[in-house]
């Protein structure tokens, strides 16, 4: 895991001939040649220059905060104006572009911003803000001084290829950008792989597939080491694909670049199948994964109804998040009963799954379970203990497929008496392969455009994503703080309820238990508790 070092730290990654990084010690040559470059990206700074512009760094470090009438937050994001002092602007390039010539407005007003809630009464305070996305009048870099990578990090996603091949499109036909490296393997192919070099022609048809051509990695992130390699190969916009992890990793990435004082962006494009991401409506490749998820619960369907007692379980990704369960599950209307991660359940006795699912049995015959793979893991937890993470630190997940498999089993074959035939269904990897599907497609597209958008004019550590359906550019610590969950006292948790008609498992103790203790279960604000009076009382009324 990255720490915040020193541009003077030992640790190293230093460039081959080829200009590829290898994980050599620092040659005299190197550090004279990284000297160069940093003068170069700092726009050739004198000594005391680059002093005052350290100083400004401390300062400008804490959250941007604009406030205006009427209960107006803006939480901006930084800009190279903040930390480096007589930049050059020039005008934007796409105003001279032929596809761009009938439209009536160009560029987003520099007083845009998009609001966090659009649902509002009378009195309403206005707000929290962010800055909206999109081309600006002036912009900060030339087409020919610009050098930018792109990466992708954490686990696969539907859409990473489309990101990537519309990021190269846009810096190409928007920008004129033509010099764009991609890094293989995520964080750690900054300082221990070879790049590649990205053009239109190269990333033309990647959109078709699954994956992601430049390749991914959990761990690996070495702040120094990254932020060295940036510099040593002259990189002045990084574009950063990942989830939580990774946008954390940019964060920390893109404060030691001002704290170096570099006139280089770091951009984040959040990713991921959870659908974990603070802020934005959804993440690209969520609706993907939603679909490609119908497939896997028609199968479980069709092979329920043509046995006896058929009950077909799917267990689908969401580590800490059910979104995915919980869309495939009221896509689907197949489904009988969701467990997610946010909502705890209990096996035995009244009110509990098992009797539940026997309930559901002597009803239609058959039924369908989709499982969140994080749902549970308190109650696997209790007979099995696991400590184990991956190269990321995250927690590594006990299979609640496998195990409710057995249960259940045990269960209606124990004492019961009832023979059910369980057919288990694991899509979760598959779901997360294939390519993404034509709203994602679209979606990836805008992403990438408001990313270069963005960078070209100026704003840096900064996360790009839609809210209410405009697209804003977000501060890294408003997405890093904390991960979305679903919230079970909202009216989507209710949808899913009244849709599967199970009941909410909620134990006796569990409602009894200390309301502190359940706000922060369900992290929930302030806010919310304010609005909607007691959270127990909520929870009692489900
Ligand atoms: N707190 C953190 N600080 C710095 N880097 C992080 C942090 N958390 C994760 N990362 C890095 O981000 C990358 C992806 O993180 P991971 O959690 O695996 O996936 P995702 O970004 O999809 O959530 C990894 O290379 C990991 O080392
Ligand atoms: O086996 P892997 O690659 O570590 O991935 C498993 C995890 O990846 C995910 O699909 C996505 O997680 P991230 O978006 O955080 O990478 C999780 O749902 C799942 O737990
Ligand atoms: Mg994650």
């Amino acid at each position: 895991m990255g720490s915040l070092g020193t541009s003077d730290s030992t640790a190293n990654s230093k460039s081959n001939a080829n200009g590829h990084a290898s994980e050599l010690e620092d040659s005299p040559s190197t550090t004279v040649l990284r000297k160069l470059l940093t003068e170069k990206i700092s726009g050739g700074m004198s000594r005391s220059e680059s002093a005052k512009r350290k100083i400004k760094n401390k300062e400008k470090m804490k959250p941007k905060i604009v406030t205006g009438d009427g209960g107006y937050i803006l939480e901006d994001v930084p800009h190279f104006s903040d930390y480096i002092p007589d930049l050059h602007s020039h005008p934007n390039p796409l105003q001279d572009n032929p596809a761009y010539s009938v439209v009536k407005q160009y560029f987003v007003d520099v007083d845009d911003t998009v609001a966090q809630k659009i649902v509002v009464q009378k009195n309403s305070k206005r707000g929290t803000h962010f800055r909206r996305a999109g081309p600006r009048q002036k912009v900060y870099f030339e087409s020919d001084e610009v050098k930018a990578c792109i990466v992708t990090c954490g686990g696969l996603c539907p859409g990473l290829n489309t990101v990537v091949r519309e990021l190269v499109c846009a810096l190409y036909s928007i920008y004129g950008v033509t010099k764009i490296l991609g890094i293989k393997g995520g964080y750690k192919g900054f300082y221990s792989c070879n790049t590649i070099e990205l053009t239109p022609k190269l990333v033309n048809d990647i959109h078709k597939r699954g994956g992601t051509i430049l390749g991914t990695s959990r761990g690996g992130h070495d702040t120094v080491k990254i932020v060295d390699a940036i510099q040593d190969r002259g990189i002045n916009q990084v574009y950063i694909i990942g989830g939580d992890g990774t946008q954390k990793g940019a964060s920390i990435i893109y404060e030691e670049i001002q704290r170096r004082g570099l006139k280089v962006a770091v951009v984040g494009i959040p990713k991921t199948i959870d659908n974990d991401i603070e802020v934005i409506d959804k993440s690209f490749g969520f609706d993907t994964a939603v679909e490609e998820a119908q497939k896997a619960i028609y199968a479980a369907h069709v092979e329920a109804e043509s046995h006896e007692n058929g009950i077909g379980f799917v267990k689908l990704m969401g580590r800490n998040s059910g979104f995915l369960a919980m869309y495939a599950t009221l896509a689907s209307r197949d489904v009988d009963c969701c467990l997610i991660p946010e909502s705890p359940f209990y096996l035995e006795g009244e009110g509990g799954l098992l009797e539940f699912i026997e309930k559901r049995l002597k009803e239609n015959g058959h039924m369908v379970i989709v499982a969140a793979e994080g749902a549970g893991q308190d109650l696997i937890a209790d007979s099995l203990r696991n400590t184990d993470h991956d190269a990321s630190g995250n927690k590594l997940l006990l299979d609640v497929g496998l195990w409710l498999s057995q249960k259940i089993k045990e269960h209606f074959s124990g004492k019961k008496r009832m023979r059910v035939n369980l057919k288990y269904i694991d899509p979760t990897y598959m779901i997360r392969a294939v390519p993404s599907n034509a709203s994602d497609n679209i979606y990836s597209t805008l992403l990438a455009q408001s990313a270069v958008h963005g960078a070209m004019a100026g704003y840096t550590g900064f996360t790009v994503g839609s809210i209410n359906g405009r697209h804003a550019y977000i501060p890294y610590h408003r997405i890093t703080e904390k991960q979305k969950k679903v919230v079970i006292t909202d009216r989507m948790w209710a949808r899913l309820l009244s849709s599967t008609n199970q009941p909410s498992f909620l134990s006796h103790e569990f409602i009894k238990g200390e309301e502190t203790d359940l706000e922060e279960y369900y992290h929930l604000d302030d806010e919310y508790t304010l609005c909607n009076g007691s959270l127990t009382d909520a929870i009692k009324n489900m």
